[in-house]
């Protein structure tokens, strides 16, 4: 608790590799701007680097309630997006749009996005997150779907 007595809210982790160092940059700079905690766990240098590194720390930061949400950054968003999705607590979806951030959220309860500086256009990674944090999950039969994406579910009788 705060002075205030008001719980902080948990916040948002941010990772890429060297090809996304620059859209994680604006991103960060945008949600401080906005007043969102984050937690920027690099890479901080344009030096190369393994993006599995990074998905993999923001994706145990996620899962062990250190963030609230993950937004990843590599060049595609594929690989970050895999490296991320193999940690069972946690669904990463690629995303290229906002259209896809608000779907993700609704439909996936995603709680890490991951976007490809190559690929996508600062202005709309940038409207992308924060569509992503603010879209609610809409529960119901997508409720019943992504219980079947938990690590427990199996498709055998
Ligand atoms: O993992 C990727 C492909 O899905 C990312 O785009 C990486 O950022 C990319 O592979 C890095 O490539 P580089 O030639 O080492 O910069």
């Amino acid at each position: 608790m705060n002075p205030a007595n008001t719980p902080i809210a948990p916040p948002v982790a941010l990772g890429a590799d060297h090809a996304g160092v620059a859209l994680k940059a604006a991103i960060r700079e945008a949600l401080e701007a906005a007043g969102h905690p984050v937690m920027d766990l690099g890479t901080h240098g344009t030096d190369s680097v393994d993006y599995p590194d990074f998905g993999a720390a923001v994706a145990s930061a996620v899962a062990e309630g250190r963030a609230a949400f993950g937004v990843l950054v590599c060049g595609t968003g594929i690989g970050i997006s895999i490296a991320a999705n193999r940690n069972p607590a946690i669904r990463c979806a690629l995303v290229h749009d906002v259209t896809g951030a608000r779907l993700t959220r609704q439909h996936n309860d995603a709680n890490v996005i991951a976007l490809g500086a190559r690929m996508t256009g600062v202005e709309v990674a940038l409207d992308a997150v924060r569509t992503f944090l603010t879209t609610p999950f809409e529960g119901g039969r997508h409720g019943r779907r992504v219980q079947k994406l938990s690590p427990g579910w199996s498709a055998s009788p």
